[in-house]
């Protein structure tokens, strides 16, 4: 039985609940409870366990929607309706304003932010007149729907549960797409900026998604208890509602509902067992919380949701499919593509860029030119700057002197994702996948900028079509690489080698005019090398440009048309393969001296239609390991202003 077969038989049960003989009323007022911690707790695990931020203010958020509710029904006599959408307003409004400001700050910086704005809102409440100051509002009506009021017994638990089930219905879409992709790298950092994504823009939608949700629960409170005081804002329970995304797995939608469970039935049993058992009425289940947690924390550091789905199997039960449709990919609409430069046409130009780190000059004046339809290899020993390089044409990373223009258009200054809305996607030295995410997920990340569908639609489910042609894209280009039989598998389990098979896949998903690799036959083994230079000759043949860091000359020498040879941060030679592998000053590079030679090389790692650039007196191909002997008493780059030296 699949989880979703179990939900739809447990559903109706839930419905049913307070009318069921036999139950008492508390297990139902406990169940409102549960719904309305649930709510809160969702939003931290969008925010929290999804997106990476820890807020301890989310109390602050429930108190929003409850006062506007309780004050605009009391005083203002208006709906509980209008107080809802008042409250709402209200909230995006807050929430925005303190997302824009605290969502900047990283580290531990944003969680004490956090700590901050809960306690100001939480004297703001305490200290208004018009808010009660610390008595609070009483009086507040119970809700009605077209006249039928829905009090505070079983009617509102239907109404908490059906808002819970439809937020962690529309919570779980939005992770589904590609605005939940977007969110899922967030972590992730520069590398997801460098597919398009807008870091700061997704870090304030969930930011003020969660606060929403914090409010539809503060006002259903206001409606449930009929009064609010500032005391359920405060920092306390903003702590427990974190502690509850923790215990529950802050990395499942269901989580949120079995941490707000496990915490809330816990500390009941406990006010009630540990009085007897001790002989103090004194808050002792503070401290058992304190020994859970670090049980929790032990044993179960993912939650009890992953505990709950591992025993689940145990039992014989399936786990959801998370595998993607083949029929209906092939039946969505192809993205449009863009036009690509005609071949020879001038598509990159570096023009004597420099990067500085402190007193390293990492990349000095570098100058090079690459056209639509050609393979230039960057080579260099270690701590050459060949990286940086990348980095500064991607926008990783700022200039220190020099341009760097593309289709014509200057580009040094634009933001990462800019460059790469423009055509020019990249890969990284160090593989940056989202391990527990599928491949064919990781891939559709590449192309994020391909679509505009945000997430209202997402979270509505009325971006399907859109998602459809994006995973149709991705499974194109993962075909495309020769990995089509593990686009459902995580990407973390992949071997490091065709992990990097899939960075490239991705940076094809962006539909490029230019692709920068970093590395990418690193970790491959000869077949794989094999059939990746074969890709990137077809792409070669396609028009695509392409920019190769890499290691082994073998791939290089014979898949490249032009090299460029950094070492410490400066060109050494530029030319063809054949060239260069002569090239007095590249062979003291790499290997120490004239007196000695490349190796032989190995079968060519170019497609066999396709002679290799200066095969017939090519010295021979080289695997170049990371470092060569000698390699460590090299110094780690050219410092500025050495005496006597030019810089
Ligand atoms: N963020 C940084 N801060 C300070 N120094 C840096 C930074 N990034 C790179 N460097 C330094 O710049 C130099 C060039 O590094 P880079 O990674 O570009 O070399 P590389 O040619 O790509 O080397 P490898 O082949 O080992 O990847 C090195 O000395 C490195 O230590």
């Amino acid at each position: 039985m699949r989880p979703r077969h179990l939900l739809m038989i447990l559903l109706p049960i839930l419905a049913l609940l307070p009318w069921i003989p036999g139950v008492p009323p508390f297990w139902i007022t406990q169940m409102n409870y549960i719904g309305l911690y649930s709510l809160v707790v969702l939003g931290l695990v969008l925010l929290t366990g999804v997106g990476g931020l820890t807020s301890f203010g989310q109390s602050a958020f429930v108190g929003l929607g409850a006062y506007s509710t309780a004050w605009l029904t009391t005083v203002a006599g208006v709906s509980p309706w209008l107080g809802l959408i008042a409250g709402l307003a209200l909230t995006c409004l807050v929430a925005y304003a303190l997302g824009a400001i605290t969502l900047r700050l990283s580290g531990h910086y944003l969680p004490l932010c956090t700590l901050a704005w809960c306690l100001a809102l939480y004297y703001l409440y305490g200290n208004l007149d018009f808010l009660g100051r610390y008595d609070g509002i009483a009086g507040i009506p119970p809700l009605s729907i077209g006249g039928w009021s829905l009090g505070t017994g079983p009617r509102m638990y239907l109404l908490i549960w059906l808002i819970l089930l439809l937020a962690l219905w529309a919570t779980h879409n939005l992770l589904d797409s590609r605005a939940g992709r977007a969110i899922r790298a967030l972590r992730s950092g520069s590398m997801a900026e460098s597919f398009g994504v807008d870091l700061a823009h997704y870090k304030v939608v969930i930011f003020v998604y969660a606060a929403l949700l914090g409010c539809v629960s503060g006002w259903l409170y206001a409606h449930m208890q009929r009064a609010v005081s500032p005391s359920p804002f405060g920092l306390g329970y903003g702590i427990e509602y974190l502690f509850m995304a923790v215990v529950g797995g802050s990395g499942s939608v269901w989580g949120a509902v079995a941490g707000a469970a496990a915490i809330l039935i816990v500390k009941d049993q406990l006010q009630n067992v540990l009085p007897g058992l001790v002989g103090t009425s004194a808050n002792l289940e503070l401290l058992a919380f304190g020994v859970l947690m670090i049980l929790v924390l032990q044993f179960a550091r993912d939650g009890l949701w992953p505990v709950l789905a591992r025993l689940w199997s145990r039992l014989g039960g399936r786990a959801e499919s998370k595998g993607h449709d083949p029929a209906r990919l092939a039946a969505a609409p192809e993205l449009p593509r863009r036009s690509s430069p005609t071949v020879g046409d001038l598509v990159l130009e570096v023009d004597r860029v420099r990067k500085e780190f402190g007193g390293l000059v990492a990349v000095n004046d570098i100058s090079f030119r690459l056209r639509a339809g050609e393979i230039m290899g960057l080579i260099g020993p270690n701590g050459a700057g060949k990286s940086t390089t990348f980095n500064l044409i991607s926008g990783v990373a700022p200039l220190s002197g020099g341009a760097v223009r593309f289709m014509g258009d200057r580009i040094d200054g634009l933001p990462a994702r800019e460059i790469a809305r423009r055509g020019l996607a990249r890969s990284f030295q160090h593989v940056q996948l989202l391990p527990d995410m599928s491949v064919l997920e990781n891939v559709a990340l590449g192309a994020h900028l391909r679509s505009g569908s945000g997430v209202v639609s997402a979270a509505l489910r009325l971006d399907r079509t859109a998602e459809a042609a994006l995973l149709r894209e991705a499974a194109r280009q993962i075909e495309r690489v020769g990995l089509g039989d593990v686009l459902d598998q995580p990407a973390g389990s992949l071997p490091l080698g065709r992990q990097r098979i899939v960075e490239i896949a991705r940076a094809l998903c962006c539909d490029p005019i230019a692709l920068l690799l970093d590395e990418p036959a690193a970790g491959l083994r000869y077949q794989e090398k094999q059939a990746l230079a074969a890709v990137l000759d077809q792409l070669r043949r396609e028009g695509m440009s392409l920019l190769l860091v890499e290691h082994d000359m073998d791939f290089v020498m014979n898949l490249t048309d032009h090299l460029l040879v950094m070492d410490f941060g400066t060109m050494l030679a530029e030319g063809v393969p054949a060239d260069i592998q002569r090239n007095p000053a590249v062979l003291e590079a790499y290997l120490g001296g004239l007196d000695e030679t490349w190796d032989e090389p190995g079968p060519g790692t170019v497609p066999a239609d396709r002679p290799a650039p200066g095969e017939s007196e090519r010295p021979a191909g080289r695997e170049v390991g990371e470092m060569r002997a000698g390699e460590a008493e090299r110094p780690a780059g050219r410092e500025v202003a050495r005496p006597g030296e030019a810089t």
